[in-house]
């Protein structure tokens, strides 16, 4: 970690799950710039996954995260530096990669089945005409099995609840044998309990399947037990370590260039006293990582 709060994030992988005895990550970012619309999200970020880790991308609102994983899915180009998927200079649509969206509210009406959604991550329109019906049907069925949403297979998305919901758009993100999944904020709008749900299913599954994970989040707590590193965004800049290493009043300080208090209170974490920007120092409010 650098000491100027600048090029930050040049820490080595701590503790990853299923360490590959020093292969090719899953994804790595050099120097990685992103602007859009004019302003600069993050500068010369570095990023190595390991197979089978679980990161957490953390960070108030408009810092960037999501930007960062449309980066990875090939849908920004980074202004400098690179992004590689196990090796390989990325390529837009890539299978290796599964994408779980931010979720949006869907009208009961639309009348499309929770199996509808799976088989569209088999053979989506990149995929032409795909597998035969019978052996697709089969392929969904284990895929919404392995989520637990089997019994959900007919039901129209839209009258799932917010964490069957989740479920079956983890199975679809699934369908193409990932080795990286993107998660972007899904516990949004879940209840404690449905947060801890969906947090075990993602955790069961990477070290089920292998595949690592980067998932974006306001609230660390639902997955603090699971996640082995943090990428902290603030400013441009970026933190990146074990929780421990960065969910600390004196490193999350330094990057927000403002004084920030990190509270752990039975078991649960909350940062206190973020600022709007660094910019912005003085103009504190809380922001609660319930
Ligand atoms: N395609 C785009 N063109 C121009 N600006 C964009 C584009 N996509 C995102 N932005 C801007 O980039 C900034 C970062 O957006 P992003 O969605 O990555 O932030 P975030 O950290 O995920 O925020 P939140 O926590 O609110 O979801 C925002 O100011 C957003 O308006």
């Amino acid at each position: 970690m650098s000491d100027t709060g600048h090029l930050s994030t040049r820490v080595p992988p701590s503790r990853p799950s299923q360490p590959d005895g020093g292969g090719t990550p899953v994804l790595a970012l050099r120097g990685a710039t992103l602007s859009l619309g004019g302003r600069t999200l993050w500068s010369d970020l570095d990023l190595e996954v390991a197979p089978g880790e679980f990161i957490a991308v953390l960070g108030a609102n408009g810092t960037g995260k999501t930007s960062l994983l449309r980066a990875v899915l090939g849908e920004h180009d980074l202004d400098s530096g690179s992004i590689r998927l196990l090796g390989q200079p990325l390529r837009r649509g890539d299978r290796r990669i599964g994408y779980v969206p931010q979720q949006r509210l869907i009208d009961p009406s639309v009348p499309v089945r929770a199996r509808d959604l799976v088989a569209m991550g088999i053979d989506g329109h990149r995929w032409g005409t795909g597998l035969p019906s019978a052996r697709r049907r089969e392929r969904v069925d284990r895929l919404l099995d392995s989520v637990g949403a089997l019994p959900l297979a007919d039901t129209r998305i839209g009258l799932l609840s917010g964490g069957e919901q989740q479920r079956v758009r983890m199975a679809q993100a699934l369908a193409g044998d990932p080795r990286l999944v993107l998660a972007d904020e899904p516990f949004l709008s879940l209840d404690l309990r449905r947060q801890a749900e969906i947090s075990a299913l993602i955790d069961e599954m990477r070290r089920r399947l292998g595949f690592a994970i980067l998932l974006v989040t306001h609230d660390i707590n639902p997955i603090l037990d699971v996640v082995d590193r943090v990428l902290y965004l603030a400013g441009g800049s970026a933190r990146l370590g074990a929780p421990d290493e960065v969910l600390r009043s004196d490193v999350l300080s330094e990057l927000y260039r403002s004084p920030v208090e990190v509270i752990r209170s039975s078991g649960r974490v909350l940062v206190v006293g973020v600022p709007e920007t660094p910019e912005d120092a003085r103009a504190h409010h809380v922001e609660a990582h319930r």
